[in-house]
């Protein structure tokens, strides 16, 4: 997997191949993305960490969440690059390491207001059509396949019940020793499942053309192997 910065000047972008991978908070896309691009050799580009970056950026600027245009001005102004570091992958705002501020619930809930802001999402549109390079991208978000990529050879749609969701966000969560409770957990994926599904613009929805997994009770290694069968066109 690489997360090489965008090269405008390498090969028409446009040739190289994407996967895409949307779903709810805690379905996966991330973990699952990342194993399945670095089996493939290809780019990865999550785009959630965009939308966190804007809001916590905005955070430290202290802009107001509900003020479009300073959002967008934010937007096009804030440098956001990516690191991997062993397993982790390190999100830098303006050269600052964000990530631990970025992984929070807060953090994900202004992401998920600042997404239902139509200029805001075209703000990002190219930044995100960028990370496409050879060899290939794999693309985790909520608009992969609908919106940002929607001529994706490979589409795929993520599920979990929310119960099981916020059990593996709990156990991420207190992993890394974050105080929180399982009940708060599922309220607020319950909260941005509804948001993210019901905003008007780019709503969380699988595009006609995914393969839909639901991953209730699926380990981490037979959901990759199921994603990489769409990839090679062998049945899931
Ligand atoms: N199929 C699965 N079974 C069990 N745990 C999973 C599965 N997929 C992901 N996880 C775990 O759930 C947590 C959330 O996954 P993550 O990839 O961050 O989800 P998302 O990017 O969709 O919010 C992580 O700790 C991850 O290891
Ligand atoms: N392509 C995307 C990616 C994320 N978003 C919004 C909606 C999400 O609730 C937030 C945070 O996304 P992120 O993928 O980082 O969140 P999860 O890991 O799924 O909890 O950003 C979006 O609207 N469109």
């Amino acid at each position: 997997m690489t997360n090489a910065p965008p090269n405008h000047s390498a090969a028409a972008p446009s040739a190289a191949p994407v996967l895409t991978i949307d779903g709810p908070s805690g379905s996966g896309k991330g973990t699952i993305s990342r194993l399945v691009a670095r089996e493939l050799g290809w780019h990865y580009l999550d785009s959630g960490a965009l939308y966190r970056a804007i809001g916590v950026a905005a955070g430290w600027g202290d802009i107001d969440l509900a003020d479009p245009s300073s959002l967008v001005r934010c937007a096009f102004d804030t440098d956001i690059t990516f690191r991997e570091e062993g397993d982790e992958l390190l999100v830098l705002i303006n050269g600052t390491d964000a990530t631990a501020e970025l992984r929070t619930e807060t953090a994900g809930a202004a992401a998920s207001a600042i997404a239902a802001i139509p200029e805001v999402r075209s703000a990002l549109k190219d930044r995100q059509r960028a990370f496409r390079q050879p060899p290939g991208l794999v693309a985790d978000g909520r608009d992969m396949g609908t919106v940002i990529f929607p001529d994706a050879a490979h589409k795929v749609f993520l599920t979990a019940s929310a119960e099981e969701r916020a059990e593996r966000r709990y156990k991420q969560l207190k992993d890394k020793g974050v105080p929180v409770t399982l009940a708060g957990l599922l309220r607020e994926i319950l909260a941005r499942d509804a948001r993210d599904a019901n905003r008007a613009v780019a709503p969380l929805k699988a595009a006609h053309d995914a393969v839909c997994i639901d991953t209730t009770g699926i380990g981490i290694d037979e959901v990759v192997r199921r994603v990489l069968a769409t990839v090679q066109g062998k049945a899931p």
